[in-house]
């Protein structure tokens, strides 16, 4: 059994390392689509996974480090692709809550990244 719970967040970014006249060398913003997902088996008694509204309270100070921040200046994510800050989420959320499976990460309609955590 997998479920979700999805969240938003806005932040200005640029990426450093793209070549001159690239347009992500510029600040610029995105409206970022977040989509957690947690897998395990329902709790006999509560009929649930975790609470959707433990994940919103765990995750919400997390997410209060990116939103409507410049990601550059966020430690950990100098050089903030898509692939960068799901690997920066995974790593502040999986330690708090063990069951998460992966995340999705959208910047824009049509791009986005998905980890499931290093590979072992
Ligand atoms: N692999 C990655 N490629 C790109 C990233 C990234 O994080 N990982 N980031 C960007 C830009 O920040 C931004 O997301 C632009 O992406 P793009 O999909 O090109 O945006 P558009 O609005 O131009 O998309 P269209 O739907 O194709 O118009 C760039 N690349
Ligand atoms: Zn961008």
């Amino acid at each position: 059994m997998e479920i979700f719970k999805e969240f938003t967040f806005d932040a200005a970014h640029h990426l450093p390392h793209v070549p001159e006249g690239h347009k992500c060398k510029q600040v610029h913003g995105h409206t970022y689509h977040l989509t957690l997902f947690f897998t395990g088996e329902p709790d006999p008694h509560l009929g649930w996974i975790i609470d959707f509204a433990e994940i919103k309270q765990c995750v919400r100070p997390i997410l209060e480090q990116l939103d409507h921040k410049n990601l550059n200046e966020v430690a950990g994510l100098e050089n903030p692709t898509c692939e960068h800050i799901t690997i920066w989420l995974w790593q502040k959320i999986k330690p708090i809550l063990p069951s998460l499976s992966k995340i999705q990460l959208r910047e824009t309609p049509t791009s986005g990244a998905i980890y499931c955590g290093p590979s072992k």
